[in-house]
């Protein structure tokens, strides 16, 4: 049975054809002999492997036919109406590119139905952008082997926008170079990203051919098809799903490495991160279909979207309803926490002791967000302002109390209190902890564990057992994730190969505070990347949401400065930024805006608008509807089909739309109350935080953003 390759190009089948095309595909991939298929070559044509086949009337298929390694195989190129696909079929050539190893299609001649290509206006002197930065002609063509021409081209172009225009007229491996060249990459670095062989030995023939399909850089341009349900996938999603099928060498090098230890993935908003966990939760499901994995991440909402993610990309692969099961269980982390408490049935006592001193009689229950407010309430304390406010408090319990397993004053007098900012004698330590039995003392009443608590009495009741429920565990959104949660997920599996595998953004925690894992044994050193390549959002909107961070100090999980650098492979408008003085102003921006995407026909779905917060969020739907257009509020459930949704910023986290409108807003009184309660540290997280939460709005337009904001 022929194997079929699938070319990027040809998975962007005209809508109108996708189903004959599927057809068609299906009996090539099943006997290329079938009568009707018409799989012929063409005369007079630059490439003796090159084929045409009917898929019906009016399509053709453009394919080229390989025989090696025992079958044959059809890579197929493109899907073009008759005349136009004998016309390409004659010109086009598979070869193996001599420089780098490579798959390449070369035309014998210029295309006559290309997209124009702007001639490069400026002749090739020190204007040049790439010369500007050291580049030399002789780097692109004979150390990174780009074709002459478009060598040519990019050597040319004055700046950056024009080096990515070139980029995005190539798909594969010719336009993420340029991608990288653009970004000031050298030729060195780009050859090591894209795992280039510098020395090739190979020729044209079909096994040569064939090798350079499977190399890892060719995987940005070509798929081989398992079987027919994959067939059916790549055609049905087209573009939308080229994510599941054409991964960047440097994704696919951390889908498959193995690991001697916990793994830490960086990279900036957009960077497929979430897209590299999903793939290789598939590839550790598919090496070992015994195998008991957990996908997890800090929501809920983003869970639901990481298992919606797995299923597109192969619903063969099982994911259980429990921790445990073999296959891949995913779900948002303190639902996890939950998951090992249920598991446990009575079995807790042990270790509630161990992380509180005391029993709890409803560990299934959550506390009340309300109670640090409740307890400080109740309590006549003589702490400042500063320290007896819920920020305060509920950081402290978090990051140095329930880690700590401390239990009583004498405990807390004593410990060590890494990375809190603000340093408390032994008075205030007496007064904090007074608060802290205060809180405890309530919930001994309902007998309830707030999130934090129950993450910490899970990792407790796990590190007990004799067996570990997991084999790996996958984190997104590590920056969110607070220290129990780490010691949940480090008590989830044992210490060895490929145990965690951590992807995460400092620039995008806006939860809680800032977390190092080698406080809560997770140990890193030394096998942590980062990704610098945003596939969603275009340059000029990445330069708006980078600024946004500028002047801030983001420190990663590892402790250690974060970098901002990153690069955007599209390239669009640039943000409109527009300042309103009142509520009704920024209510009629964004109808405005977004009543003229609607009438040049974007799909609703497309469009979003986002908000500071709920109260925002209605009022933003109520305009909306009040000028017919059919708007939605988002909360917990998924961004509604067919209506434009509106959505907090913090609701936003992990989607992405089209085009978007963010209102900024102004800080509510209550707010600005609350910020100047707290102490200089927690204040300056605060605006890190506050930063990092325009950030993550910012980068979800893929193509048009407004930002509207308040004087
Ligand atoms: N190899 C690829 N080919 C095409 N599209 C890709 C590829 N990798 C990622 N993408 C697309 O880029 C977008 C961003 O990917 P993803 O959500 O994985 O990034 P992320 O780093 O997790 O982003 P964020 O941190 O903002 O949540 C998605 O639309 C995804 O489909």
């Amino acid at each position: 049975m022929p194997t079929i390759i699938m070319g990027k190009l040809a998975s962007k089948i005209d809508g109108s054809v996708r189903s004959k095309a599927m057809t068609f595909l299906q009996r090539l991939g099943s006997d290329d002999t079938t009568p009707g298929l018409r799989v012929e070559p063409i005369q007079h044509c630059a490439d003796p492997r090159v084929r045409t086949g009917r898929v019906d009337g009016f399509w053709r298929a453009v394919m080229f036919r390989l025989d090696g390694e025992g079958e044959t195989h059809y890579v197929i190129h493109g899907i073009w109406p008759h005349d136009e696909a004998n016309a390409i079929a004659q010109r086009v050539r598979l070869k193996v590119n001599p420089i780098n190893g490579l798959p390449q299609i070369q035309e014998v001649a210029p295309p006559p139905v290309a997209p124009v290509v702007p001639q490069p206006t400026t002749p090739l002197h020190r204007e040049s952008m790439l010369v500007r930065i050291g580049h030399r002609r002789a780097d692109l063509v004979d150390t990174l082997g780009l074709p002459v021409d478009i060598a040519d081209e990019a050597m040319a172009a004055a700046d950056e926008d024009s080096v990515l225009d070139i980029a995005q007229r190539h798909d594969g491996w010719i336009g993420s170079i340029l991608v990288d060249l653009a970004a000031g990459d050298t030729a060195e670095a780009i050859a090591d990203r894209m795992q280039l062989e510098n020395s090739p030995t190979s020729g044209d023939a079909d096994t040569d051919v064939l090798q350079s399909l499977k190399r890892p850089a060719a995987a940005l341009q070509y798929a081989f098809i398992d079987d027919q349900d994959e067939l059916r996938r790549v055609i049905e999603q087209g573009d939308f799903g080229a994510w599941r099928v054409f991964l960047h060498p440097e994704q696919r090098r951390y889908v498959d490495r193995s690991y001697k230890g916990p793994f830490r993935l960086s990279g900036g908003a957009g960077t497929g991160k979430t897209v590299v966990l999903v793939h290789r939760a598939r590839a550790l499901a598919r090496r070992d279909p015994t195998a008991r994995i957990i996908l997890t991440t800090f929501t809920t909402n983003l869970a639901e979207a990481l298992g919606a993610g797995l299923t597109q990309l192969d619903p063969r692969i099982p994911q259980p309803k429990k921790p445990g099961d073999a296959g891949v269980y995913v779900t948002g982390v303190d639902a996890l926490a939950a998951a090992v408490l249920r598991s446990a049935g009575s079995g807790l006592a042990a270790a509630m002791g161990d992380v509180l001193g005391e029993e709890r009689s409803a560990p299934l229950a959550r506390t009340a967000g309300t109670r640090w407010r409740d307890a400080i309430d109740a309590t006549d304390t003589s702490l400042p302002h500063e320290l007896a406010n819920e920020t305060f408090l509920a950081t402290e319990y978090a990051h140095v109390v329930l880690p700590g397993k401390i239990h009583d004053v004498a405990g807390y007098l004593r410990v060590r209190r890494p990375g809190r900012g603000v340093a408390l004698d032994r008075t205030k330590r007496s007064g904090v902890w007074e608060l802290i039995a205060a809180y405890r003392a309530q919930s001994r009443i309902d007998g309830s564990l707030d999130f934090t608590e129950a993450a910490a009495v899970a990792a407790a009741h796990l590190v007990r057992q004799a067996h570990r429920p997991a084999d790996h565990v996958l984190v997104d959104e590590g920056q969110d994730l607070g220290p129990t949660h780490w010691q949940l997920l480090r008590a989830l599996v044992g210490e060895g190969t490929d145990d965690l595998f951590i992807a995460e953004d400092s620039h995008q925690r806006i939860y809680g505070a800032r977390t190092v894992l080698g406080r809560y044994g997770v140990a890193i050193v030394g096998r942590s990347q980062r990704l610098t390549l945003n596939y969603r959002t275009t340059a000029q909107n990445l330069h708006y949401a980078m600024a946004l961070l500028d002047g801030g100090e983001y420190v990663d999980s590892e402790d250690q400065p974060d970098a901002t650098g990153y690069r955007s492979a599209r390239t669009g408008p640039a943000p409109v930024i527009e300042t309103v003085g009142s509520i009704t102003g920024e209510l009629d921006a964004i109808v405005r805006h977004v009543h003229a995407w609607l009438a040049d026909g974007d799909v609703p779905d497309t469009v979003a608008v986002l908000v500071p917060d709920r109260f925002h969020r209605d009022r933003v739907v109520t305009a909306l509807t009040e000028h017919g257009i059919d708007a939605r509020a988002v909360d917990r459930d998924r961004p509604p089909g067919g209506r434009v949704p509106v959505l907090t910023m913090h609701r936003a986290k992990g989607t992405e739309f089209s085009k978007v409108v963010l209102s900024t807003g102004k800080p509510s009184p209550a707010e600005l109350e609350r910020l100047s309660s707290l102490n200089t540290s927690e204040r300056a997280d605060a605006d890190l935080r506050a930063r990092s939460l325009r950030y993550v709005a910012a980068t979800r337009a893929r193509d048009e953003l407004v930002v509207v904001s308040r004087h």
